[in-house]
């Protein structure tokens, strides 16, 4: 053998032998593949020489020797090894298997002489190509096939084992196949690093098998658990997300409190406390406020007023009451307007003054600003969202002129209109709640207060209340202060269609007896509702007297 020779010859021949011998082991073909290969043609015509003798008749079993000896030959070089006789296939691979065994186990080898050495020798290096072949050619056969598997099989069933949450057979059977399919492909890496490293090494096999071993662990390339693991962390993290969406899912206690439910709480509960006091002042409220409607619905009207109430028909009414009393509904404001009217032109008015076209002319903010007084002026005073702007309109007809809104202090300025050449109206900025700052709301408290107090050619000041809440405290500052001044002013009720006519008649006789002292005061109290007309054409009469007969 070659490599016995080379390794008994002295040192520098040895080192030289050495050199040649590892060149040509790693050209590929060694000299002992060489002679192997012409043992293996003596072989053959041993082979052919022995067919002849039996003169070509051979029975069925040496036939199927002969096949597989063929067979084994031409097939990879580690099948057939040895003696040069033809053997038996399956003989030889279970002999070559018991050594493999041994070798892998690192165990005692069998020695049977020379030959027996050599045999281990070239089944030792034998093994690891027939390994690898094994794999590559084999892999259809299923005997060489288990066989791989069941170290794929070891090695798998130990990361099943540290893996720990493969539940079903199912999920396992799939994990098993991934790692099949991943092991034969291992494989194939870890035999290939292994020829690598009996090319690189002269070590025994039970080293290389021992290099097997700690390579699947060692080099991340050749360890067989590289990509399993992944699989089986996937795997395993699929299955933990199962396994948590398979748990019943804690449900989460909704507990709805009811803010009016009371049983619960404790007596010294600050809730309690909250609403008890709330109560309280409630009915506290509510006792105030009764003596106050009390009062109020015990006020007897005086047969005038009554009779204007009715009249006038103001109040709230029905449509079918305004409608038998011969008033077209379908007008606006169609209870200022004469019977039986269809029109609702201003040339209807009975008052002639009203009849001229009402002209915006002046705005002011402050006093200085006032324009200068030519004309006698009529204002109209009063809270906010009171219907200043609304009667205005109302009297002369002329909607939209004056501009109006639900929302409180709308009109900010005071504004001065012409009506014809005779009179001037003046509508006025409210005073108390509105959606002002409170600075601004002073500002116009005071001048309106300025204006009503100071105003020259003033003839007079239509305050006007709602006729649902009555009199306010700024209303009664107001009226003090038109009593200081000497300016005529004179009550005047609105939106009357908000409250039942006794209510309204109720109001404006409250009001009567309430100012009964005031000087300035003009009596009667006007009653009036923009919107039903009630009482308009009264007020129209009432104001074209001051129009006609005043001068400045
Ligand atoms: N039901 C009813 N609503 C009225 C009447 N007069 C006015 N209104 C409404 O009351 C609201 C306020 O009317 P305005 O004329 O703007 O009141 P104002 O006094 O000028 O308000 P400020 O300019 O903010 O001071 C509007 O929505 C009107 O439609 C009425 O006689 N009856
Ligand atoms: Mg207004």
């Amino acid at each position: 053998m070659g490599i016995s020779t080379g390794v008994k010859t002295s040192d520098g021949a040895s080192l030289r032998h050495k050199l040649s011998k590892r060149l040509k082991f790693s050209s590929g073909k060694s000299k002992k593949s060489k002679e192997e290969n012409t043992k293996s043609l003596s072989r053959e015509k041993d082979y052919k020489s022995y067919k002849k003798e039996n003169g070509g008749q051979m029975n069925i079993k040496s036939s199927k020797k002969d096949k597989d000896f063929v067979k084994g030959r031409e097939g990879s070089d580690g099948e057939v090894r040895g003696n040069g006789r033809p053997k038996p296939m399956n003989f030889d691979r279970k002999r070559k298997r018991i050594y493999a065994e041994q070798d892998m186990g690192g165990g005692a080898t069998i020695d049977d002489g020379a030959e027996a050495r050599n045999k281990k020798n070239l089944f030792k290096k034998g093994h690891n190509r027939v390994k690898c072949d094994s794999v590559k050619e084999k892999s259809g056969d299923k005997s060489r096939s288990i066989w791989v598997s069941s170290k794929l099989k070891d090695a798998a069933s130990k990361t099943k084992n540290a893996s720990h949450k493969l539940k079903d057979a199912a999920e396992s059977a799939e994990v098993s196949n991934t790692k099949w399919r991943g092991k034969v492909k291992q494989s194939d890496r870890v035999d290939s690093g292994l020829n690598g490293s009996l090319k690189k090494h002269t070590k025994s096999n039970s080293d290389s098998n021992k290099n097997l071993n700690a390579s699947q662990y060692k080099f991340p390339d050749a360890s067989p658990s590289k990509s399993f693991k992944k699989t089986v962390q996937y795997k395993k993290g699929s299955n933990d997300s199962e396994v948590l969406d398979e748990q019943p899912k804690k449900k989460k206690r909704v507990i709805r409190i009811d803010p009016y439910d009371i049983s619960n709480k404790r007596l010294d509960d600050d809730l309690v406390i909250d609403e008890s006091a709330k109560e309280k002042k409630k009915d506290l409220e509510k006792d105030a406020e009764m003596s106050k409607n009390a009062q109020f619905r015990a006020i007897q009207p005086s047969p005038s007023i009554l009779s204007f109430v009715e009249d006038n028909l103001l109040g709230r009414r029905r449509s079918i009451e305004i409608r038998r009393a011969g008033y077209n509904i379908e007008l606006s404001a169609p209870l200022d307007n004469i019977p039986l009217s269809t029109s609702s032109e201003r040339e209807r008015i009975e008052e002639n003054i009203f009849r001229n076209k009402l002209a915006f002319f002046a705005a002011a903010k402050v006093s200085s600003s006032f324009p200068a007084p030519d004309l006698p002026e009529i204002a109209f005073a009063g809270r906010s969202n009171v219907g200043k702007s609304s009667l205005l309109n109302a009297l002369t007809r002329q909607w939209g002129v004056v501009r109006t809104s639900d929302k409180p202090g709308l009109t900010q300025t005071i504004n001065f209109f012409n009506l014809g050449t005779k009179v001037c109206l003046v509508d006025l900025p409210g005073y108390g709640f509105a959606y002002a700052k409170e600075e601004v709301k002073d500002a116009w408290e005071e001048l309106v207060k300025e204006y009503v107090s100071t105003r020259v050619g003033l003839k007079r000041v239509c305050l006007l209340i709602d006729t649902k809440w009555g009199m306010k405290p700024r209303d009664h500052e107001l009226i003090n202060l038109m009593e200081r001044s000497q300016t005529k002013y004179q009550i005047v009720l609105t939106k009357t269609d908000t409250v039942f006519p006794m209510d309204v008649a109720r109001r404006a006789m409250q009001i009567e007896e309430s100012l009964k002292a005031n000087k300035s005061i003009v009596e009667p109290v006007m009653m009036v509702s923009s919107k039903s007309g009630a009482g308009i054409r009264s007020l129209r009469t009432v104001l074209a007297k001051i129009a006609r007969f005043a001068k400045v």
